[in-house]
């Protein structure tokens, strides 16, 4: 099975092409230049193409402070690029499996959010993925699973752990936010439950695996315990390593506001697709592994 995803270099991306021979796909990466999601033409172009069996809609605008800045940019690629994928899935009478993200949510419920609560995003980039899952939905809902994914690390890429362990190399103290929560997530694992959905999709038209899942590691963690994970994992192995003061949200002022609470519940997605991540802390083992090992 061929499986065209947007993007050559994401932390998802990257993992899907690692991943794709484990479940016996072929993982066909189409980015910038010649799939541009600001360019719904140069969209339509690349996925013909292609000739897939299925699409995998990763790439995005992901840069969180800059899209309140950006914002026309962030809803032209977050937006309408994401509806011009789902047009071509359609064209190509293809399903999809659209990447979003928690940031659709407020923050403000105390318990992780369930695929139907009511979505409010808090800044431009989740207004923009908002706008994005919305137009996937209108364009080819009846054969597209939307996953909410969160807090992405891995050893590819910009990310969280990577900057962590860059900060222990020169600072023995590093300060990081304590109250707000979610369930960090390896792109290894998310590129597995991709590549399942994806393969469910193609098999079987049953409505009930299309739609909205929420898709994240098991476990949950705020900004300051997953930097004392990433230490702990990483001065285990020789690794570097800092203390971690815990601070509030107010006294790390950003551009845009980070929700407060963007836990997911993930028991649908293992209901109706059988796709369960792993527990956050032995995924981040193996990313730590992985980048401690290309370090030396
Ligand atoms: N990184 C995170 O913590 C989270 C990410 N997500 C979502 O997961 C998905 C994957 O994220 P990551 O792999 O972390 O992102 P990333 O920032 O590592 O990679 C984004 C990819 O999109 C490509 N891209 C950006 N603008 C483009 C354009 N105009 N045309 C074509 N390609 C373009 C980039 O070249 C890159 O390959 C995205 O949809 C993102 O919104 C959701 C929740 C959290």
């Amino acid at each position: 099975m061929r499986i065209a995803v947007t993007g050559k270099s994401g932390q998802v991306v990257t993992s899907l092409i690692a991943r794709g021979a484990t479940h016996g796909y072929e993982v066909i990466a189409l980015g910038r230049p010649e799939l541009d999601l600001a360019d719904p033409a140069s969209v339509v172009r690349a996925m013909e193409a292609a000739v897939p069996d299925a699409v995998v809609s990763a790439a995005a605008y992901t840069a969180v402070d800059k899209a309140e800045s950006e914002s026309d940019l962030a809803h032209a690629v977050n937006g309408a690029g994401a509806g011009a994928v789902a047009e071509a899935a359609r064209a190509l009478g293809v399903p999809l499996v659209h990447v979003s993200t928690d940031y659709v949510f407020d923050g403000t419920l105390h318990r992780p959010y369930v695929e139907t609560d009511p979505t409010g995003p808090t800044g431009a980039y989740g207004a923009s993925k908002l706008a994005g899952e919305r137009a996937v939905l209108a364009t080819h809902g009846d054969s597209s699973a939307v996953l909410r994914v969160a807090w992405v690390y891995s050893p590819f890429g910009g990310n969280f752990v990577k900057t962590m362990l860059r900060l222990a190399g020169d600072r023995d103290e590093i300060s990081v936010v304590a109250d707000q929560l979610g369930n960090p997530t390896s792109a290894l694992d998310i590129a597995d439950g991709i590549l399942k959905v994806a393969g469910n999709l193609v098999a079987d038209s049953d409505p009930a695996l299309r739609g909205v899942f929420h898709m994240t590691a098991r476990g949950e963690a705020s900004w300051a315990d997953f930097a004392q994970a990433i230490f702990s994992t990483s001065a285990a192995r020789g690794g570097p390593h800092a203390a971690v003061k815990r601070i509030a949200t107010d006294d790390y002022p950003t551009p845009a506001q980070r929700p407060a609470n963007s836990r997911l519940d993930c028991g649908l997605i293992a209901k109706t697709h059988g796709v369960a991540l792993p527990e956050w802390h032995t995924s981040l083992e193996t990313v730590v592994g992985r980048l401690l090992a290309n370090a030396n």
